[in-house]
C-alpha cells in the first residue's frame, strides 16, 4: 500500500495545507496537505491537466491561491513575491522562453543571480549587471557552466542550444542562487534519450550536495530511477504517495493514468530526426570530452 497523503514523515522543509486555485468553475489544485522531505528528491506526477504545474507556480508566488497555507523552513510563503521566494532559498527552473533564448548563455546565469522577475524587467536588468566582469557572480557563473560542461557555450545564445544542454542551463541558471530546495520543471522534456543518463547523474548531484529536489516529470523511467518519495496528482488532488515502487503499482495510480495519460507515439520520420539529433550531440559531447583530455 502506498502511504496515505497525510501520513507524517519526519523532516520537512516544505509543508503545505489547503492549497486551492480555481479556473472559472474547474478546481484545478486542491491539495490538502502536501510535504517536501529535505535531502530528498520527491517526484510529482500525474496525467495532463492533474495541477502539477498550477502548484508548482502556487508554491513559488508566480500565482495566487484561492486558498491556503504554506511554509519553508518553518516560514510562511503566501503572498510573497517569487524573487523573494528564490532568496529565502526555494527556486524552481524555466523553460527557456523566447526572452531568454536570445540571451547568451552567460547572461542567463547572470540573470539567474538575481532570483526570478518578471520577464519585462530582463533587459534592464541585462544592462545593469554589466559593471564588472570579475564580480562574484561571474566567477559563481563560470564554475557552474564548467560543472554542468555548458564552459565552451558561455557566449553562445541559449536558443542555440540542444535540448539536453538547455536542461542543464535551467538548472545551472537557478543554482545561481544557491537554493536550499530546487524545483525542476520537466527536466527531461526534449532531452535526447542517449543523454538521460548524463542528466540523471546531474539531478543526482544535487541531492548527493544536500540540496532538495522537487521535480515535475512525465517520463517514468527516470520518476522510478532516481526518486525518493513520489506524489500524484489527478484532477488537482493528490491522490497516493509513497517510495517509487509502491506508488507505481497502486492501482488508483495506474487508474489515473490510464484514464487521461497518452504517450504519442512517433511516426518513423519523427523518430529518424530524434535519433540524428542524439547522435550529434553525442558525437559533441565526446568531442568535448577528448578536448578536455587533451588540455
Ligand atoms: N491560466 C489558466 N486559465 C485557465 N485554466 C487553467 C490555467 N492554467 C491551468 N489551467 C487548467 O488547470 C488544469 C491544471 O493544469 P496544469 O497545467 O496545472 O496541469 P499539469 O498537471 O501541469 O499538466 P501537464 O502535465 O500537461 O503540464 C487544467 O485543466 C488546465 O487547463
Amino acid at each position: 500500500m502506498a502511504a496515505e497523503p497525510t501520513a507524517e514523515r519526519t523532516d520537512a522543509i516544505l509543508v503545505a495545507d489547503n492549497v486551492s486555485r480555481t479556473f472559472g468553475g474547474l478546481a484545478a489544485v486542491d491539495v490538502e496537505h502536501f510535504e517536501i522531505q529535505r535531502g530528498k528528491i520527491t517526484a510529482l506526477i500525474g496525467p495532463n491537466g492533474a495541477g502539477k504545474t498550477t502548484f508548482f507556480n502556487l508554491l513559488t508566488g508566480f500565482d495566487e491561491p484561492d486558498t491556503g497555507t504554506w511554509a519553508f523552513n518553518g516560514q510562511q510563503l503566501a503572498g510573497v513575491p517569487p524573487h523573494k521566494v528564490a532568496r529565502r532559498g526555494m527556486v524552481r527552473t524555466f523553460q527557456l522562453t523566447k526572452v531568454l533564448s536570445r540571451l547568451t548563455v552567460i547572461e542567463n546565469m547572470r540573470l539567474g543571480a538575481t532570483g526570478q522577475r518578471g520577464e519585462r524587467l530582463l533587459p534592464s536588468l541585462v544592462k545593469s549587471l554589466w559593471s564588472g566582469e570579475e564580480d562574484a557572480n561571474t566567477k559563481r557563473a563560470d564554475e557552474l557552466l564548467q560543472r554542468f560542461k555548458l564552459d565552451a557555450k558561455r557566449e553562445d545564445f541559449a536558443g542555440s542550444l540542444s535540448g539536453g544542454q538547455r536542461k542543464l542551463l535551467e538548472m545551472a541558471r537557478a543554482l545561481m542562487v544557491d537554493p536550499e530546495l530546487i524545483m525542476l520543471d520537466e527536466p527531461m522534456a526534449g532531452v535526447n534519450p542517449a543523454l538521460k543518463q548524463s542528466l540523471l547523474g546531474h539531478v543526482k548531484s544535487l541531492r548527493d550536495e544536500g540540496r532538495t529536489v522537487l521535480f515535475v516529470e512525465h517520463d517514468m523511467d527516470m520518476v522510478r530511477d532516481i526518486s525518493d518519495w513520489v506524489v500524484v496528482m489527478a484532477a488537482g488532488k493528490i491522490v497516493s504517495e509513497g517510495p517509487p515502487d509502491t506508488v507505481m503499482s497502486d492501482p488508483a495510480v495506474i487508474d489515473a493514468y490510464l484514464g487521461a495519460h497518452h504517450d504519442m507515439d512517433l511516426d518513423g520520420e519523427a523518430e529518424a530526426t530524434i535519433l540524428a539529433d542524439a547522435e550529434a550531440e553525442l558525437e559533441e559531447q565526446i568531442a568535448e570530452q577528448e578536448s578536455e583530455k587533451s588540455e
